[in-house]
């Protein structure tokens, strides 16, 4: 409330605004400061001292879910196309009193190859763009001289990668400073001194430097994490998530909030970390595209699943079986991956009278816990820890290495 006192001062600044504020400001000191910091703090800051000590320092806002949503990006398509190879010469030697100095122009130099190179900072495919051109080779020149080869061009990728042609796989980046040539720099051309012959001393031949390769590669991300949230929409996995780790899904009560993966990783005490993938949500006949489809089912690129279960439903025991079939329709096996069950929302009456019923239904333990009140969150980190651990000894024993994030 604006005392109305204020408005005697200088009723007529009232429009102008800021004259208004910067008098009151001197006029009543105290409660009312509280009052215009809110309304002007720039202006406040140069009248009143006592305020600007406790004046908050500006936050950055965050950014919303359609500017996250910009910002990753799982597929692109990209224009690539090697440097074009640098020109042969065709010109001879020349000195006083020296008539015939033969030929000498250089050959050209090759065109730079265009290579993908996974780089750990990077997080999405955003910052790559939809076409690439190779630095060409430098042309020969006089006196035998070659041209400089084209620089060779870096495309930095997420971890993850995988790059197709077509329906062929071409490479899957998966390792930090992995590289793949996307393409091939054009030869550089031979000067006339390369066509030097016993049968021909004056060759005035040169060939020209072969065009760089070009293709149209598909780039594809696929959500690297230890674990993945496997679940029904509006199961509470964006929520989970939130409460077990740092990264901020957005979480509301409409099917398909999430569209894009989002990875968080837990801390343990110990140091360890555990990336954990929010995955979109799956609904029945999702192999067949229905809901977002296929789209988001490349991304379970996980060691292990949590399948998470809302108990909040009628019979929720069958959303576990729908789930399994989704993903051994999309990539037999993919079920099989060792996983635990977790229900969801046990915070609601209706849900935790539902417990019993599902344990029986499964014939396994389920974790019952809350994402929204953090009920028995302890026990689900302790089954992931289990699960990483597991997940890193069979690795080892099989000569591979484990995922490190
Ligand atoms: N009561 C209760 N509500 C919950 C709990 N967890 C999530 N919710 C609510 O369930 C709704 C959906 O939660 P989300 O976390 O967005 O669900 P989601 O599985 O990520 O949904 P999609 O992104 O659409 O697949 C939200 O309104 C949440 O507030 C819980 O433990 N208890
Ligand atoms: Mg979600």
């Amino acid at each position: 409330m604006i005392p109305s006192r204020l408005f005697s001062a200088r009723p007529q600044a009232m429009l102008e605004g800021v004259g208004f504020w910067m008098l009151a400001a001197r006029v009543v000191p105290g409660p009312s400061c509280l009052l215009l910091l809110r309304a002007s703090p720039r202006l406040l800051s140069v009248s009143c001292a006592d305020c600007t000590k406790h004046q908050e320092p500006p936050r950055k806002q965050p950014l919303s879910e359609k500017k996250l949503k910009q910002h990753f990006v799982d597929h692109r398509r990209v224009l690539v196309r090697g440097g074009h190879g640098g020109n042969g010469v065709s010109c001879f030697h020349s000195e006083p009193r020296k008539e015939f100095g033969g030929p000498d122009g250089g050959d050209g130099g090759n065109g730079g190859h265009v290579v993908l190179r996974v780089d750990q900072q990077v997080k999405s495919l955003s910052s790559v763009l939809s076409r690439y051109q190779g630095f060409d080779g430098e042309d020969g020149g006089r006196k035998n001289c070659f041209g400089r080869n084209g620089a060779v061009l870096y495309i930095r990728v997420p971890v993850g990668t995988l790059v197709k042609e077509g329906n062929e796989v071409l490479a899957d980046l998966s390792r930090p400073g992995d590289e793949f040539i996307a393409a091939v720099g054009g030869t550089g051309g031979k000067g006339n001194r390369f066509f030097l012959a016993n049968d021909n001393r004056a060759p005035t031949t040169c060939t020209p430097g072969q065009p760089g390769q070009e293709r149209v590669l598909f780039l594809e991300l696929k959500t690297v994490a230890h674990a993945g949230l496997v679940g029904f929409p509006n199961a509470g996995k964006s929520s989970l998530l939130r409460a077990i780790s740092n990264a901020r899904p957005a979480v509301a009560a409409y099917p398909f909030t999430t569209l894009n993966p989002h990875v968080g990783i837990v801390h343990y005490e110990d140091h360890q970390q555990i990336a954990v993938a929010d995955i979109p949500g799956i609904i029945r006949g999702a192999h067949q595209n229905r809901g977002l489809g296929l789209a988001f089912l490349r991304h379970i690129e996980c060691p292990f699943l949590l399948f998470l279960v809302d108990l909040s439903v009628p019979e929720p025991w069958t959303q576990l079986d729908d789930l399994k079939y989704e993903l051994e329709q999309y990539d037999e096996g993919l079920s099989k991956r060792p996983y635990t069950v977790v229900a969801n929302k046990i915070d609601l009456p209706q849900a935790r009278a539902r417990l019993p019923q599902l344990q029986a239904r499964l014939g396994q333990e389920a974790i019952a816990l809350s994402a929204a009140t953090g009920e028995n969150l302890e026990e689900l980190l302790l089954r992931l820890k289990e699960l990483h651990d597991h997940h890193v000894a069979t690795e080892l024993e099989h000569g591979r290495q484990p995922l490190r994030w």
